[in-house]
């Protein structure tokens, strides 16, 4: 049965629909949009000090990636020429609840955050999830959407300020539609959403989107299973997985044919765009720590390498500056 498109949208964003509540405050305007989101994910999901405002559940992993031959053709970033380098991965449910049981539709989508150790000391970072585009493509826009949740309740008048933005922006209620409970963090295909330019040794540039495959294949869940599972049991399930064997993903690049919309990140482009195998991902095993691991680490989408750049998309830099920001509350 099709869920009521209000349901959709706030899956769509993982929002616990149980902790709405606050109306924002009157001077909201007058504060950096990037602040505005991180408040409204915490009027959102309540202050849980310590903890990322939003995909606040996670596992934290170690492993390693090894590029493909093909990858060098598209960009000159040092990962991406042949040889192998570690990483850190974290895998994570959406919302800021802490404790929300994995097989909560408001856990969808679920992120995938990887960093690499480059073989000149630095990092550098790709942040993805389990939606296939954005409901959004501003952050003005993301930041109503956010408001519009918080100040939609249950007993709201109707239409609600939610039903009335969701009526607005066609974008809320398709990508929501795009994510299920998967089996396992294992079986989840995470998509980079936004577009980032990779320019190879000849200095020729094309713009690409990530995408992640498992090797294990995309398994998802009924949703009568999902509730059924106990509520740690991604993390658990992950935790299985590596002491028998690891687990893959192959990391895509989808590449922009003439005429994409590159900064817009509520068009997917089509299906049969070309698609180039950039390398594997190899999951060898969890954290020793994962909440002190977890705490230190920051990921953010813009944290690029020489060869690859943020494309004009205006979703990249508020997300770094909107990550910077829940870093620094979450550091406290
Ligand atoms: C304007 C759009 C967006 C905003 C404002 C936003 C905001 C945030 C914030 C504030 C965090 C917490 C960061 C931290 O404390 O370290 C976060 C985490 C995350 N976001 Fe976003 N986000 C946006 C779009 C996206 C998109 C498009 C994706 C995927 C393609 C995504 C994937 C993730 C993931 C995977 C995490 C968890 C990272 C980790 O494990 O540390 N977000 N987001």
């Amino acid at each position: 049965m099709r869920q009521p498109v209000a349901t959709i949208s706030l899956i769509a964003l993982g929002f616990a629909v149980t902790v709405f509540g606050i109306v924002p405050r009157a001077s909201a305007q007058e504060t950096p949009v990037e602040e505005q989101i991180v408040d409204a994910f915490q009027t959102l999901f309540g202050k849980h000090p310590g903890q990322r405002v939003n995909h606040a559940k996670g596992i934290v992993a170690e492993g390693s990636f090894k590029a493909s031959p093909d990858a060098a053709g598209l960009t000159r970033a040092a990962h991406f020429q042949a040889g192998t380098v570690p990483v850190t991965v974290r895998f994570s449910n959406a919302t800021g609840v802490p404790n929300i049981p994995d097989g909560d539709p408001n856990a969808n989508p679920h992120g995938l955050a990887v960093k690499f150790s480059l073989p000149d000391g630095s990092e550098t970072d790709i942040v993805i999830n389990s939606l296939h585009f954005f409901p959004v493509a501003t952050p003005a826009e993301f930041r109503d959407l956010l408001l519009a949740v918080a100040a939609s309740k249950p007993d709201s008048p109707k239409p609600t300020k939610l039903e009335e933005f969701v009526s607005k922006h066609p974008a809320v209620a398709k990508a929501g539609a795009t994510v299920r409970t998967p089996e396992s963090f294992a079986t989840e295909q995470y998509f980079g959403i936004n577009a980032f330019g990779f320019t190879n040794k000849a200095g020729e540039t094309s713009f690409i989107r990530y995408v992640a495959e498992p090797l294990a294949g995309v398994k998802y869940l009924a949703p009568e299973d999902a509730a059924k599972r106990a509520p740690d049991y991604l993390s658990e399930d992950l935790k299985a997985r590596l002491a028998k064997a690891p687990v893959q993903f192959r990391l895509l690049a989808q590449v922009a044919a003439a005429g994409d919309p590159i900064t817009d990140a509520t068009i997917p482009w089509p299906e049969d765009r070309k698609r180039v195998e950039l390398g594997v991902l190899t999951i060898t095993a969890p954290a020793a720590d994962n909440e002190e691991a977890a705490k230190s680490l920051l990921f953010l989408p813009g944290n690029v390498t020489d060869g690859v750049a943020p494309s004009d998309d205006p979703l990249i830099a508020v997300r770094d500056a909107s990550y910077a920001v829940s870093f620094s509350r979450r550091s406290e």
